[in-house]
């Protein structure tokens, strides 16, 4: 197959799709692979580790999509791309559909194939090419969050742990996944005193257990959200109903409520936030205030650390396009009931369910294109 990897072009975003080892994987099969010049600089991988590795360097994006059968990416399509993409041809990358209408509805205008990283889901339902990069966001959660509480960057001035004989700042982290868990490791590490909710109550059970004693674990309901919300100096949203908007669950009403100063980093923001008041920022400018509450809404934080995120993807990611590579689309999501999940959008037509509904747009059973 002929694969192409583009340099990611969103703000910021400095990881890559395949590293030089994973180029050399696919040349071994039998594949040939078509890189964008200085598509891997953002994460330390020059031109010529991929010409050495196999890869074939073409000088811009446009030649990349054009010649490719598979396009191998990061981030989803930006508007500019959009019309760089072709009938039947594979996109293998991160969409988040269901908080972005205008990209949903020029993916079903491109008739490509969109095979969707965060919704490719395990027998046990757990994400393994969501994973990664969530354990990335998690534990830089806290660190823009300790960060954005200094006085100078607008915030309440308080040390998330404190100091002997000073209180340490209160974490709220609503979500008690991969995004949730990492996140209030990290924030009781420094001594912060954590709560973490979900809905799940075995997940609570089991967090109960494996976290530190600074870290209560509370069940999520509007009325405990509520309450919680209006002592925390911090609040981490990380909340998913895999392929679906977030609900909100810190209403715009509740703002007026919380501490001045406060910050809110919603990393759930890339499936529509779960903070009402959540709107996608950039690296660039990656905040704004409401009611006196800092928001951070960054929607590709793993972004701004390519040199581990990077990996990270690439270590998931590599054995499922070996995968699609060797075997065409089509038949591997017949075998393989994993990335058979993570196809959303088939020849202009949405093919998983929650997105469809999420825009109230026409839904295809995956059954009737495999
Ligand atoms: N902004 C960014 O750069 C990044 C964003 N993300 C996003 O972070 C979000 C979380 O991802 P993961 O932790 O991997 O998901 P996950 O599936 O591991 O965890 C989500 C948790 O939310 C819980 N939940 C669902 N409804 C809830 C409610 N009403 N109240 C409390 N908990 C509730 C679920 O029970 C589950 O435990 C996703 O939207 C993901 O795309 C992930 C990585 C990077
Ligand atoms: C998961 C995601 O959206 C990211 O890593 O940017
Ligand atoms: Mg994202």
């Amino acid at each position: 197959m002929i694969v192409g990897l583009p340099k990611e072009i969103k703000n910021n975003e400095n990881r890559v799709a395949l590293t030089p080892g994973g180029v050399a994987e696919l040349v071994k099969h039998g594949h040939t692979v078509y890189v964008q010049a200085t598509a891997g600089e953002g994460s330390g991988f020059t031109d010529a580790e991929y010409t050495s590795a196999g890869g074939t360097i073409l000088p811009t994006i446009e030649e990349v999509y054009n010649i490719a059968e598979m396009i191998v990416k990061v981030k989803e399509p930006i508007e500019s791309e959009y019309k760089l993409v072709k009938p039947n041809q594979l996109l293998f990358t991160y969409f988040h559909f269901a908080s972005h209408k205008p990209l949903t509805e020029a993916m079903v205008a491109s008739k490509a194939i969109c095979l969707a990283y965060e919704t490719v889901e395990k027998k046990d339902r757990s994400l393994p090419l969501l994973v990664p990069m969530s354990e990335v966001a998690g534990r830089m959660a806290i660190q823009k969050g300790a960060n954005y509480l200094e006085k100078p960057l607008g915030g309440r001035g308080i040390l998330l742990g404190g100091v002997a004989g000073v209180n340490p700042a209160k974490v709220l982290v609503l979500g008690g996944g991969i995004v949730g868990t990492e996140a209030a490791k990290m924030a009781a590490g420094l001594g912060a005193d954590v709560t973490i909710m979900d809905i799940s109550l075995p997940r609570l059970r089991y967090l109960s257990d494996i976290l530190p004693a600074n870290v209560k674990t509370v069940m999520s309901t509007t009325y405990n959200i509520r309450e919680a919300a209006k002592n925390a100096d911090l609040i981490i949203g990380a909340v998913l109903i895999p392929g679906a908007k977030a609900p909100a669950l810190i209403t715009r009403e509740m703002l007026k409520d919380l501490k001045p100063g406060a910050v809110l980093v919603d990393v759930a923001v890339d499936q529509g936030g779960c903070i009402e008041t959540c709107k996608p920022t950039t690296h660039e400018n990656p905040t704004f205030v409401i009611d006196g509450v800092i928001h951070y809404c960054v929607a590709n934080m793993p972004g701004a650390v390519p040199y581990t995120s990077t990996l990270a993807l690439t270590n998931a990611t590599l054995p499922y396009v070996v995968k699609l590579a060797n075997k065409g689309w089509g038949d591997a999501c017949r075998e393989d009931e994993e990335l058979r999940k993570g196809l959303n959008v088939i020849n202009g037509q949405i093919v998983y369910k929650s997105v469809a509904d999420a825009f109230n747009m026409s839904y295809s059973p995956v059954e009737n294109h495999l």
